[in-house]
């Protein structure tokens, strides 16, 4: 089952910490673009191939180290059919060194639309797992309940989000004395009853963001079945100490995305005077090894069990 090879990844690799590959073209290394654009042209092909080639570097340098990636599909969207063709090449060389790889296309349509969605993504042997937007309602997000379980993927379902406004609609009180987002976890925990594997948790699981420890506290106890995709650590602000709750006394229960903190770490205060451009990767292997370290540590500070 799609959760139980998730939580056996994190425990082989002894890290809950997900990559995230959103990779810009404008903060991509001279010498990464100057290759692609020599091979491919200054133009929208030569992009692809520079994007491709930056995550195929911080792959080969963080597949033994970490469980997942999670690929945003907007940073390759962005250059239409060029870019695609960068996402899904990323896809498969991150898979074939063993990664599992959740395609973040946050998707969320009436049914007959989602069906081809989930054609397109949970039905494609690249993808371990999606993120999906429940908020048009349980029957839209059917349609890639059915292929999980069909096709032993995972999905996330977007219950609370990193972003400021987030609070805008998902913290409104509802006629029943609950947040929005209450309501949606419930649901979510409710539908992901039906695919729990060995560890107790469910191939359906939720994304609740890093900048909202309070919340997280909450639906970690409302939404026991649920393995949680958390965003928002790092360069929007969410700290260890802001995802402990996501947490179970077993050190399960979360992987923890970083996408920018890691990517590029060689340009941040921390690591830019020990990495060069050129060593892009090796800093995000370093973010990524004291990033397992810091969340290690602040479970084993809990009495939790490690990753
Ligand atoms: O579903 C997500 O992954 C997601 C949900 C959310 O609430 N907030 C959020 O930032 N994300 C994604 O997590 C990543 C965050 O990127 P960084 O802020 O660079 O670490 C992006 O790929 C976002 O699309």
């Amino acid at each position: 089952m799609f959760i139980d090879r998730l939580i056996e990844n994190i425990k082989s690799k002894k890290s809950p910490v997900v990559v995230g590959l959103d990779p810009r073209i404008e903060m991509t290394p001279k010498f990464i673009k100057d290759t692609a654009f020599k091979k491919r042209g200054e133009n929208i092909e030569g992009v692809g191939e520079a994007l491709y080639l930056f995550n195929k570097g911080i792959i080969d340098a963080v597949y033994d180290v970490v469980p997942a990636v999670k690929i945003q599909v907007a940073f390759y969207e962005a250059y239409g059919i060029e870019g695609f063709k960068a996402f899904f090449k990323t896809a498969e060389y991150a898979k074939n060194l063993g990664l599992m790889v959740i395609a973040d296309v946050k998707r969320g349509d009436i049914q007959e639309v989602a069906k081809m969605y989930s054609k397109a993504y949970l039905q494609n042997q690249l993808f371990d797992a999606i993120t999906v937007n429940p908020y048009m309602g349980e029957d839209t997000i059917m349609p890639y309940v059915e292929d999980a379980i069909k096709y032993d993927k995972g999905i996330f379902a977007l219950v609370k989000t990193s972003n400021k406004g987030s609070k805008d609609i998902q913290d409104i009180k509802t006629t029943k004395g609950e947040y929005v987002y209450q309501s949606v976890a419930r649901m979510i925990n409710r539908i992901s009853n039906s695919t729990i594997g060995k560890y107790g948790y469910s191939s359906i699981g939720a994304v609740v963001g890093a900048t909202y420890p309070e919340e997280a506290k909450v639906l970690r106890k409302e939404m026991p079945n649920c393995f949680f995709l958390v965003p928002g650590y790092g360069a929007q602000g969410g700290t260890v100490e802001d995802i402990m709750d996501c947490f179970d006394e077993n050190g399960l229960g979360a992987i923890i995305n970083s996408s920018r903190s890691v990517i590029y770490a060689y340009q941040s205060p921390y690591w830019k005077d020990v990495y060069s451009e050129y060593e892009y990767a090796q800093a995000a292997r370093a973010e990524v090894i004291l990033m397992t370290g810091m969340i290690n540590n602040g479970l084993v500070k809990r009495r939790y069990i490690a990753c």
